[in-house]
């Protein structure tokens, strides 16, 4: 889903979109968990994020279903969650939310905060971390988005592309 490689944006004023919405959670919900998860990245960055309605935006946010012609299909409930391309034209920097998982905005299934601020990470250009506290661990793990704070690691991480 997305390779090696050190891409970055080459511009800080990227635009996203949120192409649909899973009938898991209020729409008011959904758009809340991802500004936040931009907020997080755009706090410790010069990258702004402007929200589009239409069109092809840098970072398309959907909630895909099985295959849905990227071929990483998704494969329903557990398993694969979420992936995102990394920073480019078309598909890069679009994340990609796996629409059978039970998406919530707090501890049950899956926080969808946590896991779009951790995908937004690859979309920026950020793989994976070792950093068993890092958001950019590979392993899903529940913080209360009130309580939040973006892990040095990460912090570290994205300031060394975009500092
Ligand atoms: O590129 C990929 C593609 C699929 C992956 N596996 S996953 O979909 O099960 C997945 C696992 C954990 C996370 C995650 C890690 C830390 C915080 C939030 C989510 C996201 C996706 C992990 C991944 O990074
Ligand atoms: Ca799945
Ligand atoms: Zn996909
Ligand atoms: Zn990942």
């Amino acid at each position: 889903v997305f390779t090696a490689g050190n891409p970055k944006w080459k511009k800080t004023n990227l635009t996203y979109r949120i192409v649909n919405y899973t009938r898991k959670m209020r729409q008011t919900d959904v758009d809340e968990a991802i500004q936040k998860a931009l907020n997080v990245w755009s706090s410790v960055t010069p990258l702004t994020f402007q929200k589009i309605e239409d069109k092809i935006a840098d970072i398309m946010i959907s909630f895909a279903y099985r295959d849905h012609r990227d071929n990483s299909p998704f494969d329903g409930p557990g398993g694969l969650l979420a992936h995102a391309f990394q920073p480019g034209e078309g598909l890069g920097g679009d994340v990609h939310m796996d629409e059978e998982e039970t998406w919530t905005k707090d501890g049950r299934g899956y926080n969808l905060f946590i896991v779009v601020a951790h995908e937004l990470g690859h979309s920026l250009g950020l793989s994976h971390s070792n950093d068993p506290g890092a958001l950019m661990y590979p392993n899903y793990a529940y913080t209360d988005p009130k309580e939040f704070l973006l892990p040095q690691d990460d912090i570290d991480g994205i300031q060394a592309i975009y500092g």
